[in-house]
């Protein structure tokens, strides 16, 4: 069934050019990028290694600041931002990565909580409950305790969601999340990622090249050569689908 989403511009790219090292070695690695992303839309960014995904999705992120044309996200320019505003930015995001990127040394309620160290006027008391809560609801309630080493490459994902999740982030940025995980891990943490998501009404952006999840989003967004080539809407008719903006 199609999705409404609200007429609430998330992200807003126009015009985006990016390029990576200086003088002889400068090298373009987004051309000319459109796009507009809608409050509680889940996209998924697809195409060949090399083509401009993760580049994409750390410029959306706040992670890095582009180069050259507009990136407005929550309302907020990022290119050419100062490292200070991008750090703000940062706050409204939640990141799930290949690697889930845990600190072994700390459990997982404790990993969970970090998620939360970023919000100002959360007490201690109600962060703990926070992240409990949240490793309830990803099914690890029984685990909270357990380090890194001790859970499985799908718990470990399931940690990291709960982590990028647990501050009711406005956007989820997520690269390859299923990339280490087996298929049916892979499936249980996206359709996780999928629920949650849409509870909370937060945005996704996911970079894979697993097709095997292709179905969970209401976009799919396909890069080559750090073009925009295709950008489609899942479920509705060819003339509901979003055109591509060229100008
Ligand atoms: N920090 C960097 N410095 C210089 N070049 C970079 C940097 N990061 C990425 N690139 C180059 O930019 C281009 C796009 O890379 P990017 O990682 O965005 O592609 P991708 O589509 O995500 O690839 P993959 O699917 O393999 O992760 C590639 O040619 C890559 O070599």
């Amino acid at each position: 069934m199609e999705r409404k989403f609200s007429n609430e511009t998330v992200i807003s790219i126009k015009n985006l050019n990016h390029y990576f090292g200086k003088g002889q070695l400068r090298k373009q690695v987004l051309f000319n990028i459109n796009l507009e992303i809608k409050k509680g839309e889940i996209i998924i960014m697809t195409g060949p290694s090399g083509s401009g995904k993760t580049t994409q999705l750390t410029l959306a992120g706040g992670l890095r600041s582009a180069t050259d044309g507009s990136l407005r996200v929550l309302g907020q320019e990022l290119s050419g931002a100062s490292q200070s505003q991008l750090t703000q930015a940062r706050r409204n995001n939640g990141y799930i990565f290949q690697a889930h990127n845990l600190h072994g040394s700390l459990t997982a309620l404790q990993n969970v909580r970090m998620g939360l160290e970023i919000h100002p006027g959360i007490t201690p008391t109600e962060m703990i409950t926070r992240s409990k809560a949240m490793l309830e609801t990803v099914g690890l309630g029984q685990r909270v305790n357990y380090y890194p080493d001790d859970l499985s490459g799908g718990q470990k994902q399931r940690v990291a969601i709960a982590r990028a999740l647990v501050g009711q982030p406005k956007i989820v940025l997520a690269d390859e999340p299923t990339a280490a995980l087996d298929k049916k891990s892979g499936r249980d943490v996206v359709e996780l990622m999928q629920k949650l998501a849409r509870e909370q009404g937060c945005t996704i952006l996911l970079v894979t090249h697993d097709n095997r999840i292709l179905d969970i989003a209401d976009r799919i967004i396909n890069m080559e050569d750090g073009h925009l080539i295709s950008d489609g809407n899942v479920n509705a008719s060819s003339e509901a689908s979003h055109e591509l903006v060229q100008s």
